[in-house]
């Protein structure tokens, strides 16, 4: 769906990584990361995205008069309030763990029943789950005091730190990335599904909508769903919860157990309710906390919630290879590709600190496979060509390999917005920017982490920039590595002599020998 920045190997194999996000996108800027931490750290921006204290102290109001809050045998073991993250839950007494903290029903869920049993489910009908829920949030926002759901309304943030809702400014800081291509994308798609529904259902209904409706809104109730539901309600399924959305994430819980379910309120009720439990033990006077999503990498995390983490397996680059139509074994080559569980295009996730993804080699290898080597592509080959590419297949593909990876990486590295300071660093230069200089340009980008003073979304701008530039530093490396080692690999005919006897383990020749 989302377009990335993508390593197309052309039958001429030269390789790029071209971002397919024109800068034009972005008002180009000469301000530096230092001019702008002290920009934002003077404005604070994004502090008018935090309710207020009485819209806080109305939500639970409105949650006690629907029973949720009170209950005749307990106290609620946990309250909203404000905390570094934003609103947490945060527990009023002491709770052991898998102990369930809240309990939501059915008829305080926002859903697309909700949807369709409101004025304007009438309209809906056949929308996006999403699109419907946008719709719905937007109408009853406008509706003010008029709507029953104000008090939950009122406690949304206005924006999170997702770069969905960065200024041109900020995002300028992660020009060159691949975050910032999926980003362009995504607020691509959600345009065009605003124009959509705009033509179908906000302007012929305007009875129903009588407030505008911008792409912004549409934009903010996008975000409000993608940082809000819970990671089994998304789709068809897809609902808020109130109260139970204001769970925040820790980086230090580590089970992926589920820790919510929903299930009967008893024995004798139909009524659904929406039940969530505490993954530890936590003290009164501290906040309970979820893990998110363990799979998720630093990009992902930053597009759907605006944070991100500082663990290694966060840092993720996803390549993306292509066999060619031009190729001149198109067919035979899409052909191997679809036996072995891939296509035309591949998309190929690097994570830092860990091995290549097992199939990116071989995949590599057969998009470069060609010259003398194009036996390896006839039929008779057809079961074992993926055993084959598995292990070097001729030194001649094999440095192609290197070669188109390492331009990739050169090309993608000089795209990263770099710091006046990171480009006089580089006696490479700005356009020239490989190895040493991304090195370079890394450390920078750890300095200005370390120092501390980044605004929380220039936080998350420099620490995935750099994230990027690592893990391309990191396969970079590996096949500068695999360069200086071209001669000393074994081949795809050494590797079959062997088999058939005719070369010693030492790579002698063996003579047929008469007695
Ligand atoms: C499900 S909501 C949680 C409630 C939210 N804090 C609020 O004020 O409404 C998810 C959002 O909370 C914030 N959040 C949650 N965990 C966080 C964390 N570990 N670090 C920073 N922000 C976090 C992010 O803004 C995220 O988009």
């Amino acid at each position: 769906m989302l377009a990335l920045p993508r390593l197309l190997l052309p039958p001429s194999l030269l390789c790029t990584i071209s971002n397919p996000h024109p800068l034009s996108l972005l008002t180009t800027t000469t301000t530096t990361t230092t001019r702008r931490i002290i920009a934002l750290s003077q404005s604070r921006q994004h502090a008018a995205a935090i309710p207020s204290e009485s819209a806080v102290r109305d939500f639970w109001q409105w949650l006690s008069d629907e029973g949720v809050a009170n209950s005749s045998s307990s106290p609620p073991p946990v309250k909203p309030e404000f905390v570094p993250e934003g609103l947490g839950l945060v527990a009023q007494r002491d709770i052991t763990k898998n102990e369930v903290v809240v309990e939501v029903p059915k008829k305080l869920w926002i859903n697309p029943d909700t949807v369709a049993a409101s004025d304007i489910g009438r309209v809906c009908g056949g929308l996006k789950p999403w699109v419907a829920i946008s719709l719905f949030l937007l109408r009853e926002k406008a509706l003010g005091s008029a709507s029953s759901w104000r008090p939950y309304l009122d406690i949304l943030p206005l924006a999170t730190d997702s770069p969905i809702f960065w200024s041109e400014e900020e995002l300028s800081e992660i020009q060159g990335t691949q975050l910032l291509s999926t980003i362009m994308g995504v607020k691509e798609f959600v345009q065009s599904e605003f124009i959509k529904v705009e033509d179908d259902v906000i302007l012929p209904n305007k009875d129903l909508f009588s407030s505008p409706i911008t792409f912004n809104d549409f934009l903010w109730a996008f975000g409000i769903l993608r940082s809000r539901a819970f990671p089994r309600l998304r789709g068809e399924n897809l609902a808020l919860i109130p109260l139970a959305d204001l769970i925040n994430h820790s980086s230090s819980i580590t089970s992926e157990d589920s820790f919510w379910e929903i299930k009967g309120k008893g024995f004798f009720s139909r009524e659904l309710i929406f039940s969530l439990r505490t993954p530890i033990y936590v003290k009164a006077g501290d906040q309970v906390y979820i893990q998110y999503d363990l799979a998720k990498s630093n990009a992902e995390l930053a597009l759907d919630y605006g944070f991100i983490e500082s663990r290694q397996d966060r840092e993720v680059y996803t390549l993306t290879l292509e066999i060619t139509e031009s190729d001149p074994f198109y067919g035979d080559k899409l052909d191997i590709a679809e036996t072995n569980g891939l296509g035309e295009t591949a998309y190929f996730d690097v994570i830092l600190g860990s091995p290549l993804p097992p199939s990116m080699l071989p995949y590599l290898r057969l998009v470069a496979l060609g010259g003398t080597d194009a036996f390896l592509l006839e039929s008779i080959f057809r079961n074992s060509v993926w055993g084959h590419l598995e292990l070097p297949v001729s030194r001649a593909n094999e440095e192609t390999i290197c070669r188109v990876v390492r331009d990739a990486c050169k090309s993608a590295l000089s795209a990263y917005h770099t710091t006046i300071e990171e480009r006089s660093t580089s006696d490479l230069g700005y356009l020239t920017l490989c190895s040493h200089a991304a090195f370079a340009s890394i450390i920078q980008d750890e300095k200005l982490m370390e120092e501390g003073k980044l605004d929380s979304r220039l936080q998350i701008a420099v620490a995935v920039r750099a994230g990027e530039k690592k893990v391309l530093k990191q396969i970079d490396d590996l096949f500068r590595e695999r360069e200086l080692e071209l001669d000393g690999l074994e081949y795809y005919q050494e590797r079959r002599l062997k088999d058939l006897g005719l070369v010693g383990e030492q790579g002698e020749i063996i003579f047929w020998e008469s007695k």
